[in-house]
């Protein structure tokens, strides 16, 4: 499904004293099956659009459209929630159910589908995310370590294939392992089903790695929008909001001096760049 924001004003806290503008006058279009990283300093609206696209947070002026719900209609937000999947910054906090198995079944369950049919989806989701089924379904979110249940919690989001992935920052506090492991999940899976992703996050290796475009806000604006091939293009402008270069952007930099026209897009993808120094000759090096 694709996505249409027009216009979109969003007011926090009005009609207090903490009254603020959040989301200040952006539109955007995000195609079906597009992995869309936004990023932004702290404050700058990412949850918050986030959850506006997903219908927790209202406009109070511009449109929504997600796929063919107008996300400011209530009856098409009851929709929209169905084909839709969030992981949050604690994906812990997602876990509500006495056991492993019946929170990974719950959306399932809903479907009025039989016991067998919704076991063996639980099963197919705990492996695909690497967790054993025999060996957790029956523990309690509280039995198992915080990676596990993050795992877990993708697990539940996941088997009700959803036609939109929100993700805000899903892998915070994880190990690198735990995170790439996550992530190449989550874009394997993206690539499978043409799920659209908005992958709110901190970390502009991981935007670079997995995303199709990065869209950058700042104080509640659209401040750049972007290919991750055209990062050096926008560089400029991201460093006076404080982005910082990655090791890898900075030997790309290295690499630029020595070999400006031989190298190509896409090497700010890992894979792309150890392929291109193996492929390097003798007289290049
Ligand atoms: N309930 C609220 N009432 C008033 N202001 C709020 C509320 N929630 C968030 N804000 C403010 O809205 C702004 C945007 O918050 P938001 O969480 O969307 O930013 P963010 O870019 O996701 O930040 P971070 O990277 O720190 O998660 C912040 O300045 C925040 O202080």
């Amino acid at each position: 499904m694709d996505i249409v924001v027009e216009n979109v004003n969003c007011m926090l806290a009005a009609r207090t004293p903490y009254y603020k503008k959040v989301i200040d006058r952006i539109s955007l279009h995000v195609p079906a099956g597009q992995f869309v990283a936004i990023m932004g300093p702290t404050g700058s609206g990412k949850t918050t659009l986030g959850q506006m696209i997903g219908g927790l947070i209202l406009p109070h002026s511009g449109v929504i459209r997600v796929g063919p719900y107008q996300v400011n209609n209530k009856a098409d937000r009851h929709l929209l929630w169905k084909t839709i999947g969030f992981l949050f910054q604690f994906p812990e906090h997602q876990v509500f159910e006495d056991t492993v198995f019946d929170h990974i079944g719950a959306g399932l369950n809903r479907l009025g589908m039989s016991r067998e049919w919704v076991s063996e989806q639980v099963k197919q989701a705990m492996e695909a995310v690497g967790v054993c089924y025999s060996q957790f379904k029956d523990l309690s979110p509280f039995q198992i370590s915080g990676g596990e249940l993050r795992r877990i919690a993708l697990a539940g989001v996941l088997v009700t294939e959803p036609e939109i992935l929100i993700l805000d920052e899903p892998t915070a506090g994880l190990d690198s392992w735990e995170r790439s492991r996550m992530l190449s999940y989550i874009k394997q899976i993206q690539d499978e089903k043409k799920m659209t992703v908005l992958y709110i996050t901190h970390r502009l290796e991981e935007a670079l790695e997995y995303s199709d475009r990065i869209l950058v806000l700042d104080h509640g604006q659209l401040y750049a929008d972007f290919h991750p091939c055209k990062i050096q293009d926008h560089w400029c402008r991201l460093e006076r909001i404080g982005f910082v270069k990655t090791p890898l952007l900075r030997f790309i930099d290295s690499l630029e001096k020595r070999f400006a026209e031989k190298l190509p897009e896409s090497l700010y993808k890992e894979e792309q760049l150890m392929s291109f120094i193996t492929n390097l000759s003798r007289e290049d090096l």
